[in-house]
C-alpha cells in the first residue's frame, strides 16, 4: 500500500457563533493591557481536515486546530510531499521524516501541530486497512468505557454557572472543569471573584463529585503562589496551565510547593518536550492533545513514559484521536469532554464537520471495538455554515 495523495482544506466557520461573556477565561494575553477581549485570540472558528489517499482507495482522516491556515501551508508544502509514495505502514519512518525535515524550524507549534494532522490521517489508514479500531492497535481495551469530565464551565454570572454544573450533574457527570475569568491584572477582587465562582460550583456539585480549574495560562508564578493557599480547601483535583507553557520552572515550583495538582501539556510538543516535564515534576498530570503534540505515533510514546513515570495522562479536549488514547493504556484514567453547542470559543467545532465522535452517556464515553480506523467521518450537514480552503 503506497500514499497516492495528501488534501489538507480549511474549514471556516461562517455559521451562527455566540459570543462568550465578560470575563469568560483568563489566559495568557491578560497579563498586558489590551483594551479588546483578551480571549480573542484564543477562538477555533476554523479547522484544517486532511484527507490521505492510498493506491487501493483508503482515505484516512486528520485534523488540526492550531493555526489552520498556517497548519495547510505546512502540510502542502513540505510535508505531503515527504510522505507521498511511502508506505503508511512505515508510520514511524515518516514521522521521523517530518519531524527531522522541518526540525530547524518545527519541533513545536503549529509544524507539530500539522505533523500531527498527517500522523493522524495514516493510522486512520491503518486501522481501517486492517479493519481494526486505532485503540486495537495501540494495546486494545483498557476499560469497558471510559470515564470523562465535562468540560465548560466558562466564568460567568455565578447563577448561571451553578446552573450549568446542575444540568450536567443531573446527567450524570461525577467530574467537572471551570474556568477562571480573573488574573493578576485584576488585583483582589479579582482573586475574590474567582474565589466565589470555585464556592459557587462546589456549592453545587458538592465534594463526592470531582472539580478541575482551568487558567489557561492566564496567571504567573507569583499570583498562583498568592491564591493556591485560599483555593486548597475547596479540594481541586487539579489546576490547569497557571502559567505560560515555557515557564517550566514555575510549574514545577507550583506542582511541588502547593497542596493542588498541577497538570498542562495541551500547549507542549512531542516526547522530548514531556520528558523535560516529567524529569522536572512539572506537572502531576499531563495532558497532551493529540493532535498537536505530534499525532498518534508521538502520544502512544508519551503514554509509555506517563506510564514509567506513574503520572496521569488526561489528554487534553475531547475528539475521538484522544479517546484511543486514552481507551489504549491504563496511564490514562479518563478523558476531558466538550459537550456539543453553539459555537462558541469553537473547542466544539469538530461536532459540526465530523461525524462519529461519541455522546456521553451517564459520564461515560464508549468507543466501537468494531468501528475501523479511528471511526470519524465527514459530516455534510452544516457544510453550508463553513468557506471551505483548499
Ligand atoms: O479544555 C481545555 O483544557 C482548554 O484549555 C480549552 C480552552 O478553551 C480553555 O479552557
Ligand atoms: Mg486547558
Amino acid at each position: 500500500m503506497k500514499i497516492k495523495s495528501v488534501r489538507a482544506r480549511v474549514f471556516e466557520w461562517k455559521g451562527k457563533t455566540v459570543p462568550p461573556q465578560g470575563n469568560f477565561c483568563s489566559n495568557a494575553m491578560d497579563l498586558l493591557y489590551a483594551p479588546q477581549e483578551t480571549m480573542s485570540t484564543f477562538r477555533f472558528h476554523s479547522w484544517t481536515v486532511v484527507e490521505i489517499e492510498t493506491d487501493d482507495g483508503i482515505v484516512g482522516l486528520g485534523n488540526v486546530a492550531l493555526a489552520p491556515a498556517i497548519a495547510k501551508a505546512i502540510i502542502d508544502q513540505y510535508l505531503a510531499p515527504l510522505v507521498t509514495g511511502q508506505d503508511p505502514w512505515d508510520y514511524e519512518y515518516l514521522w521521523q521524516r517530518m519531524y527531522r525535515a522541518t526540525h530547524a524550524w518545527g519541533r513545536k507549534g503549529v509544524t507539530m501541530a500539522a505533523i500531527s494532522a498527517v500522523d493522524l490521517a495514516i493510522w486512520d489508514i491503518l486501522g481501517k486497512s486492517v479493519n481494526k479500531p486505532v485503540f486495537k492497535l495501540l494495546g486494545g481495551r483498557t476499560k469497558e468505557k471510559i470515564p470523562c469530565y465535562y468540560s465548560k464551565l466558562y466564568r460567568t454570572d455565578l447563577k448561571e454557572m451553578q446552573a450549568e454544573a446542575q444540568k450536567f450533574l443531573d446527567q450524570g457527570f461525577t467530574a467537572f472543569k471551570m474556568r477562571f475569568g480573573y488574573g493578576p491584572a485584576h488585583l483582589q477582587k479579582g482573586v475574590a471573584e474567582n474565589l466565589k465562582s470555585v464556592e459557587a460550583v462546589r456549592e453545587v456539585i458538592g465534594y463526592d463529585n470531582d472539580l478541575m480549574l482551568e487558567c489557561y495560562m492566564g496567571w504567573n508564578l507569583e499570583y498562583a503562589k498568592r491564591i493556591c493557599p485560599k483555593l486548597e480547601k475547596f479540594q481541586p483535583r487539579w489546576l490547569e496551565e497557571p502559567v505560560i507553557a515555557d515557564d517550566i520552572d514555575g510549574y514545577a515550583e507550583l506542582n511541588q510547593r502547593t497542596g493542588i495538582p498541577i497538570s498542562g501539556g495541551e500547549h507542549e510538543f512531542s516526547l522530548y518536550g514531556f520528558k523535560q516535564l516529567l524529569d522536572r515534576k512539572a506537572v502531576s498530570v499531563v495532558q497532551y492533545d493529540t493532535n498537536r503534540v505530534g499525532g498518534i505515533t508521538a502520544a502512544h510514546k508519551i503514554n509509555a513514559l506517563c506510564e514509567a513515570y506513574s503520572v496521569p495522562v488526561i489528554p487534553h479536549a475531547g475528539q475521538m484521536h484522544n479517546y484511543h488514547l486514552t481507551m489504549s493504556t491504563l496511564a490514562s484514567p479518563m478523558s476531558e469532554y466538550f459537550p456539543m453547542h453553539d459555537v462558541e470559543v469553537g473547542n466544539e467545532l469538530f461536532y459540526y464537520i465530523f461525524d462519529g465522535e461519541p455522546v456521553a452517556e451517564n459520564g461515560f464515553l464508549q468507543l466501537d471495538d468494531h468501528k475501523p480506523g479511528l471511526g470519524l467521518s465527514l459530516k455534510t450537514e452544516y457544510l453550508k455554515d463553513f468557506n471551505i480552503v483548499e
